[in-house]
């Protein structure tokens, strides 16, 4: 494979990236930090450095990069990115993890390795215990002394082998592993205790540790502000002594899980620890240089030091682009959103997708009030945090098994789609456990995918795209993949209602989507919510952007908890506000509460500023 020279390698599918990003793309010797705004393409920022280092042989063959993202879907998106623009030879370098896939891993490939006492058997079972099963083992094991909330934290840290003396919580959590492992058919473990092994494992055999360093001198990590201390842990077990360097990339005013166990500090551990080197990329690609005006007006709130990003974005609307709508009544408020985006649709202006309706909780009280008034208009509001069966929308559309079971429907409902094709290839590769540098077991995936495709185009030909044929198409994708395969994959579904859950509700929304078109594809994009307006939560809308949003509620009763000394509430509405591409409207109601003044004085000096419904909808 004939290699580019560095200095004359370009980024790909951009037309540039700006002279931080390029230093820090160019930073091979140690360890970096790239701290960024929204909107600053981190993950684009690391797709573009793993194709820079396989392709100019930087990280030649056979060393393999290491990127490890917190959703198995930003794992994939990632590594989809570098197989599209590198030879396959160069992309089975890259390995794009979870933390959790990365443990796991190790330990299902060394398991040889784990000392006796702790090595568990190949058929052992992935739990997530909840607080209840942590009080149930302490009241069984009449453990008085210790509360859940100690003994997790305490199986997350303790190394191995934990012996069974000492303090209360030390023979607690050594009595914990035991009944792990022997109080039932199955050895439990959960990805706390498979962090503990992987540093048994390390710590006893030398050697992996070695080859753990040969294989991979670079490591990415994305959304570096969420990781929790396990997870930080992991990786000081795995690289500690190595020569990896390290490429982080995160936003500290989006840390919004610190409720979730997120180190409220991991940017300064991570310099500190890895000896980086802190570059800001100060260009925002996502929103136009108005919007960028006021979200650094946020920005700065949070973190007086904040740099104003660079607006790259073109504006492409004319009017506000920033405003609090103000209305007497719910009714008069439901009206004129839906009038507004009606008009807006009508002109061209925006898709209905491109549209999103932001909430701070409680999304299935707003649909109520929301949709009389929206399918009046003709408008679609979709719910995603309404449940299908027992999951939320948004949460299915983000399951493992959806996207794998989507793509494959869709090869059979359409003639050519190379990206599913390239994406169900590499689902497939990853299901199987086929080895990247295995040629044949390559091969073999696709012929399997070929005869798969040919298959599935037959069976949807011959099923009326009708509510009642959504469980027989979901069957076809289900049998290819294989259930058990599916399962053992995914530790999440190897508990029977856990599968079942995600399952029941692929074939329900299905099922619903086939009630409003009349073919196969109409209904896979209205699975995936084309032509209709979101409405969710800010958590949720993390990491997604949208031409337009709409944050529902800026008032003292919906967002009581907005108080300037809450950092975690001001991210959030940061995070809220940097979704959008072209405008960000707030609304108030006083039918339902006060404005929050004091981010209504924050935000006026920058020209937003409130706006009733004759001028929302100008005759
Ligand atoms: N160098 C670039 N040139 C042009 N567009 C870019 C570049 N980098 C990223 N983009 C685009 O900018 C937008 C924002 O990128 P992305 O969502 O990756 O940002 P982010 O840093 O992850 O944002 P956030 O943290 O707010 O979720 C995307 O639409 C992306 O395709």
């Amino acid at each position: 494979m004939s290699r580019g020279r560095p200095e004359d390698w370009r980024p790909q599918g951009l037309e540039d990236l700006e002279p931080r990003a390029w230093q820090a793309l160019r930073q091979i010797e140690r360890s970096v930090l790239v701290t960024a705004g929204a909107g600053a393409g981190k993950t684009e920022f690391l797709a573009q450095k793993a194709t820079y280092l396989l392709q100019t042989g930087l990280c030649p063959a056979p060393k393999r990069i290491l990127a490890i993202s917190f959703k198995r879907d930003a794992a994939r998106n990632l590594a989809e990115r570098v197989a599209k623009r590198c030879p396959p030879e160069q992309a089975r370098r890259f390995n794009s993890y979870t933390f959790d896939a990365f443990a796991k891993s190790l330990v299902d490939r060394f398991r040889a390795a784990v000392p006796d006492a702790y090595r568990p058997p190949a058929d052992y079972r992935i739990v997530m215990p909840r607080r209840q099963d942590y009080l149930d083992f302490l009241d069984a094991q009449e453990l008085h002394g210790v509360n859940a909330d100690q003994l997790e934290r305490a199986i997350a840290r303790a190394q191995l082998p934990v012996a069974d003396e000492g303090s209360e919580l030390q023979r607690a959590v050594a009595a914990y592993w035991r009944a792990q492992y022997n109080d039932q058919d199955d050895v439990l473990l959960s990805f706390a205790m498979i962090n503990r092994l992987v540093e048994l494992l390390i710590r006893e055999n030398p050697s992996i540790l070695k080859a753990l360093h040969l294989t991979y001198p670079v490591v990415f990590l994305d959304e570096f502000q969420d990781t929790t201390f396990a997870q930080f842990q992991l990786l000081r077990t795995a690289f500690d002594g190595s020569e990896a360097a390290f490429t982080a990339v995160g936003d500290d005013k989006q840390r919004i899980m610190v409720w979730a166990g997120a180190m409220p500090d991991a940017f300064a551990q991570f310099e500190q620890h890895f000896a980086a080197q802190r570059i800001s990329i100060i260009c925002n690609w996502r929103s136009h240089e108005d919007l960028v005006r006021i979200q650094h007006v946020i920005a700065s709130r949070i973190d007086p030091n904040v740099e104003e990003p660079e607006a790259r974005a073109d504006r492409l609307v004319d009017g506000d682009v920033a405003a609090i709508w103000e209305f007497e009544t719910e009714d008069e408020e439901s009206d004129c959103l839906a009038q507004w985006i009606k008009r807006e649709v009508q002109a061209g202006n925006v898709e209905p997708h491109d549209v999103a309706i932001l909430v701070r909780m409680r999304a299935d009280e707003v649909e109520g009030q929301l949709s009389a008034a929206f399918e009046e208009r003709g408008l679609r509001l979709r719910n995603v945090a309404r449940n299908v069966g027992e999951i939320a929308i948004q949460d299915l559309l983000g399951e493992d098994l959806t996207q794998i079971l989507l793509r494959l429907v869709r090869l059979g409902s359409t003639t050519r789609s190379p990206e599913n094709w390239n994406a169900a290839l590499l689902d497939l590769q990853f299901l199987e456990a086929v080895d990247p540098v295995d040629e044949a077991g390559q091969q073999l995936l696709q012929r399997r995918l070929q005869e798969f495709v040919r298959k599935m185009r037959r069976t949807l030909r011959g099923l009326d795209p009708i509510p009642d044929s959504a469980a027989e198409a979901a069957q076809a994708a289900l049998d290819f993949v294989r259930m058990e395969v599916l399962r053992q994959a995914f530790p999440s579904y190897q508990r029977q209602p856990d599968f079942d859950r995600v399952w029941n509700g692929f074939t329900l929304l299905l099922q619903e989507s086939l009630q409003h078109t009349k073919n196969w594809s109409g209904a896979l994009d209205e699975f995936e919510g084309l032509g209709q307006i979101a409405l969710m939560t800010i958590h949720k809308s993390k990491g997604l952007e949208f031409h337009t949003i709409i944050f529902y509620g800026l008032d003292n009763q919906t967002w009581w908890s907005l108080t300037p000394n809450r950092l975690e509430e001001l991210n959030s509405f940061f995070v809220a506000f940097t979704r959008a591409k072209q405008r960000a409207f707030f609304t108030l109601c006083a039918e339902r509460g006060q404005p929050v003044a004091w981010i209504e004085n924050l935000l006026a000096p920058s020209g937003v500023h409130r706006t009733g419904s004759a001028d929302i909808l100008p005759d």
